[in-house]
């Protein structure tokens, strides 16, 4: 085991101003664990607020002033810390970030590819880099708001993959890209994996997860519910009500719907979050602080599969 990046007990909460000067804590994210190992890709699978980005965020140290961050982050063994994020971002870890918003938008895209270097080495990594990605040499030339969105999505990731990372972080990468554009990005994750990187795929598609991933996390509302192996999901070795409902809803496996939605973020619920929408959930359930346990070759925050009650 060479784990490159460890998540703990990762909990974010935002203090938030009132009328007044009021203030209270707004808890978003409870309790993310996840590892890394060095030359795999680990897809990270929740709905839309369920805390995926903010994670992203946090491991690159990059949350906004009122946020606050508990738990532990450990890069190749060391704890990431603000000073350690800052000096390994851009080079040795590095972002895709979802919004295309953090482009510079009075910077040419090759100066930002580049980082602002103009050697002859630099020139030609972000040639090839663009080359790769389907787009041409005439790209460095032009500002962000004359690119289309899926040519701004590429140099995003052209700007992260550039510098050989070790850690790659990818918060959904793929929307707006045409299939064989798709295939390329995600083709590339697993180069650089296979080369000894450790990649973090955020996505709210199980599909695409579990096309390219060796190991899915699915998030609830703020918490891991679910860490199994993609082979897992084939062989029926998924535990957690939601995992299988997720499942449950790809078109392979007819489309079945699961009703309600996440409890909001301050909604107060005892117990386990996903109770209110669980077929199976008990007195226990709504009560019980759940744990993130050990089962087979993963972990899931579920009473029932503890006791084996489900298969
Ligand atoms: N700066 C902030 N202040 C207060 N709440 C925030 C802040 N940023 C995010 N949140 C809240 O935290 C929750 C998680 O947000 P996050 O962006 O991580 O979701 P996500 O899983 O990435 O969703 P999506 O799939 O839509 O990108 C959301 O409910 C969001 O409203
Ligand atoms: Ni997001």
């Amino acid at each position: 085991m060479n784990p490159i990046l460890e998540v703990e007990h990762l909990s974010i909460s935002f203090t938030q101003y009132q009328t007044g000067m009021r203030q209270r804590e707004l808890q978003v994210v409870h309790d993310l664990s996840l590892t890394i190992e060095a030359g795999s890709i680990v897809a990270v699978v929740g709905s839309s607020g369920s805390g995926k980005s903010l994670l992203a965020h946090g491991i690159l140290g990059i949350l906004p002033y009122n946020a606050h961050m508990a738990g532990m982050i450990r890069y190749q063994g060391k704890p990431l810390d603000p000073p350690l994020a800052g000096h390994l971002r851009g080079t040795e870890i590095v972002l895709v970030p979802q919004g295309v918003a953090y482009l510079d938008p009075l910077m040419k895209i090759g100066a930002q590819i580049r980082k602002g270097k103009k050697d002859k080495t630099a020139l030609t990594r972000c040639r090839n880099v663009l080359n790769r990605y389907g787009l041409g040499p005439e790209t460095e030339n032009l500002y962000p708001f004359e690119l289309s969105g899926g040519m701004a999505r590429r140099v995003l990731i052209s700007t992260a993959a550039v510098e050989s990372p070790k850690l790659i972080v990818a918060d959904e990468p793929t929307p707006g890209l045409d299939a064989a554009a798709a295939k390329r990005i995600l083709t590339h994750f697993r180069e650089l994996a296979d080369d000894g990187a450790g990649v973090l795929l955020i996505t709210h598609d199980l599909e695409l997860a579990l096309s390219v991933a060796d190991r899915v996390t699915v998030i609830y509302a703020g918490e891991t519910i679910e860490n199994a192996a993609v082979t897992d999901f084939n062989n029926g070795k998924i535990y957690h009500p939601y995992t299988k409902a997720l499942w449950n809803a790809l078109p392979q496996n007819g489309f079945v719907p699961i009703s309600g939605t996440q409890p909001y973020p301050g909604e107060i619920v005892s117990g386990c979050l996903f109770a209110p929408r669980c077929p199976d959930r008990t007195k226990d359930c709504q009560e019980k602080n759940i744990p993130y346990s050990p089962v087979g070759a993963g972990y899931v925050r579920c009473l029932n599969a503890k006791k084996g009650g489900i298969v």
